[in-house]
C-alpha cells in the first residue's frame, strides 16, 4: 500500500538486490515536482541501481515504487514513459538515425500533432546546441555530441520526473553550464532527479540531496542541510574506504 499521495515518485521499504547482494535496503524517500534532488554517494553504492529502480526498469526484490499515487508495475509503458524518462549513464548508439530523427523519438509516447513534435524537438536541438549536428548520423558524433543529443531526446519527452544518471559525462565546461541551466529550468515545473558525482554543480543547482551511505544508511532533505562538512564527511572519508 503506497502511504504518500498527491503528485510524487515514491520508494516505500524499498529493497534491490544485484546477484545475492543487497544494495538498497529498506529505502522510503519521495521526489516531487518543483524539486531538482542529487542522489549522491561513492562508487558501488547503488545510485544506478535507484535510479533504474525509479523509472521501473530493476527488478525490485521487495517494497514499492509509485508514481502519482500508483505503483509503477502497474502503468503500461507508454504511460509510464509520459511519467518517467531516463537517462542512461552509458548508452550504446547502434541506430542510424540523424540527430533530428533521435531527438524526435523522444515524443513518441504522447499524441500530439506532427507540428507539435517537430517544434518541441527543434527547441531541444536548439537549447542543446545540436544544430550544426542535426542532419548527422548519430553514428558518426562525438561523445558529447551524443551526450547532447541523448539528454535532448529526454527533454523532448516532457515527462513529469527526469531521471539522469551522471548526465555531465562527455560534457565541456561551457556545455556542462549550459545543460545544467537546462535541468534547473525544467525543475520549476517538473521533477528532476540526478545522480552525480560533482559535489560543486550539486551544490549549485539542486534543491535537494539524498545521500546513501554505507549500512543501509540514507539521509534525505534539502541541500542547505544534507550538504554539511559533517555529512560529506561521512560519505567521502578515507577511512571509511574498502578499496
Ligand atoms: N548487472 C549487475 N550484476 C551484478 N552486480 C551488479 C550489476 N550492476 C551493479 N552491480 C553491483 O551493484 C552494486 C551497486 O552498483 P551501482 O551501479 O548501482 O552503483 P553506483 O552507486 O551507481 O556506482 P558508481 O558511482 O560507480 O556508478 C555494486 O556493487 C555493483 O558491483
Amino acid at each position: 500500500m503506497v502511504e504518500q499521495e498527491g503528485l510524487m515518485l515514491c520508494t516505500e521499504q524499498l529493497v534491490l538486490r544485484q546477484d545475492d547482494q543487497t544494495v538498497i535496503n529498506q529505502l522510503n524517500c519521495a521526489f516531487g515536482p518543483g524539486e531538482f534532488w542529487a542522489i549522491i554517494g561513492r562508487n558501488g553504492a547503488g545510485k544506478t541501481t535507484l535510479l533504474h529502480a525509479l523509472a521501473g526498469v530493476q527488478t525490485i526484490q521487495s517494497g514499492t515504487v509509485a508514481v502519482d499515487g500508483q505503483p509503477l508495475n502497474q502503468l503500461d509503458p507508454l504511460s509510464r514513459a509520459r511519467k518517467i524518462s531516463l537517462l542512461l549513464q552509458e548508452q550504446e548508439a547502434s541506430l542510424t538515425v540523424s540527430v533530428t530523427e533521435a531527438v524526435a523519438m523522444g515524443r513518441y509516447p504522447w499524441p500530439s500533432t506532427r507540428q507539435q513534435d517537430q517544434q518541441l524537438t527543434d527547441e531541444m536541438i536548439h537549447r542543446c546546441g545540436l544544430e550544426t549536428v542535426r542532419d548527422k548520423s548519430i553514428l558518426k558524433l562525438s561523445g558529447g555530441e551524443r551526450r547532447k543529443v541523448e539528454i535532448a531526446t529526454c527533454l523532448a519527452q516532457q515527462s513529469d520526473y527526469l531521471l539522469l544518471d551522471e548526465p555531465l559525462n562527455h560534457l565541456d565546461l561551457v556545455h556542462r553550464r549550459n545543460i545544467m541551466q537546462l535541468f534547473t529550468e525544467y525543475s520549476q515545473d517538473h521533477a528532476v532527479i540526478m545522480v552525480c558525482h560533482d559535489i560543486e554543480v550539486v551544490k549549485t543547482h539542486c534543491s535537494h540531496v539524498l545521500m546513501i551511505l554505507e549500512n543501509d544508511c540514507y539521509l534525505s532533505g534539502s541541500s542547505a542541510t544534507m550538504l554539511t562538512e559533517h555529512n560529506l564527511q561521512k560519505l567521502f572519508n578515507d577511512s571509511n574506504q574498502h578499496d
